[in-house]
């Protein structure tokens, strides 16, 4: 197939706004099929040095252009004189957290089965050696069916030696962390402790921010709150948090387990990466989930 360029391509409203890039529907002309184009101004990235983010975001997509399930794909890129063009999965149900919002919190269904199918992607991330590094509900999309699109690869680290020894957080993160006066940029409800401490990363950082996911599916609210992002980071340093009255205590079990400050300690930490997340799988907040055929699955109606 020839390479692609913005003119075959008819671009519609805008469905994704990142610091580098404005994501578009998008309909290619010749198959009127519909995809999400991020669109990333090459002047700014390169003033904000930035490449290396757009570079390992699309080493990463290509590596995960096997997966057959989890994760939004890449179809292709061009780029003209000032722009790169992501040709990516067009998520026609959008991010998680409006349908969160839209009903409140979710019942223990959709908890289960929503949790499984992070837990899924996560597992086959690890597995490659990849951490996204910034797992948040605006970066679990759903699809038409209703199934999760995992997306936003821009932070991901990718353990490329020794996939064992825990990424310790390479400039680019503590640059993320130190940018526009001192402030952490994106969202900071998320960010693991370990982070907040010594800049280091592993697969375990994912497995706190499943933690906040979980929880927020709920609750309804993300675990760590404030107005102010300094005594977020100081309830997230001293894992101040709330359980509200009428929480599954399963829930309450499997968040408990994740919340942990100490990465090693976190469940899932010890299993072995190659395999998936045994010990994760195992807990009883999954009794009755099928992981092997998630994807074939009928979504629980979200109400
Ligand atoms: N940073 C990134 O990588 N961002 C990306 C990448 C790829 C990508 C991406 C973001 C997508 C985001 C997206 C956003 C939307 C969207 C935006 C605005 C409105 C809607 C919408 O209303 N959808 C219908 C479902 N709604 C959902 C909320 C409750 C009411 C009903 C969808 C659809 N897909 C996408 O589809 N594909």
């Amino acid at each position: 197939t020839h390479k692609r360029t913005p003119k075959d391509f008819i671009f519609g409203k805008v469905i994704g706004e990142g610091s580098f890039s404005t994501v578009y529907i998008a309909k290619d002309i010749h198959t009127s099929k519909e995809y999400a184009i991020k669109v990333c101004d090459k002047s700014h990235i390169i003033k904000q040095k930035k490449t290396e983010y757009v570079k390992r975001e699309k080493e990463v997509l290509n590596m995960l252009a096997d997966a057959k399930h989890s994760f939004v794909r890449l179809f292709c890129t061009f780029q003209d004189a000032e722009r790169l063009y992501f040709v990516m999965s067009y998520a026609k149900n959008g991010e998680l957290l409006p349908h969160i919002n839209k009903v409140g919190s979710f019942d223990i269904e959709c908890t289960k089965f929503y949790s499984a199918e992070i837990l899924r992607g996560l597992e086959y991330l690890h597995g490659l050696g990849i951490i996204h590094r910034d797992l948040k509900p605006e970066n679990i999309l759903l699809d038409d069916k209703m199934h999760v699109l995992i997306t936003d690869f821009g932070c991901a680290k990718i353990l490329k030696d020794d996939p064992e020894t825990p990424a310790d957080a390479d400039a680019q993160q503590q640059q993320r962390f130190r940018e526009r006066s001192g402030s952490f940029v994106g969202t900071a409800q998320y960010v693991s402790p370990e982070l907040l401490i010594n800049n280091s990363v592993s697969r375990a950082s994912d497995l706190w921010a499943l933690g906040c996911l979980v929880y927020q599916m709920v609750a309804g609210l993300p675990p760590f709150r404030s107005r102010s992002e300094y005594v977020m980071f100081q309830k997230i340093l001293k894992l101040e948090y709330d359980i509200p009255d009428g929480f599954c205590e399963l829930a309450r079990s499997f968040v408990n387990q994740l919340l942990v400050l100490e990465p090693t300690q976190r469940l899932g930490a010890l299993d072995e990466h190659g395999a998936g997340y045994p010990s994760i799988r195992a807990h009883p907040f999954f009794e009755g989930v099928d992981f092997e055929t998630l994807h074939e699955q009928t979504p629980p109606p979200i109400y």
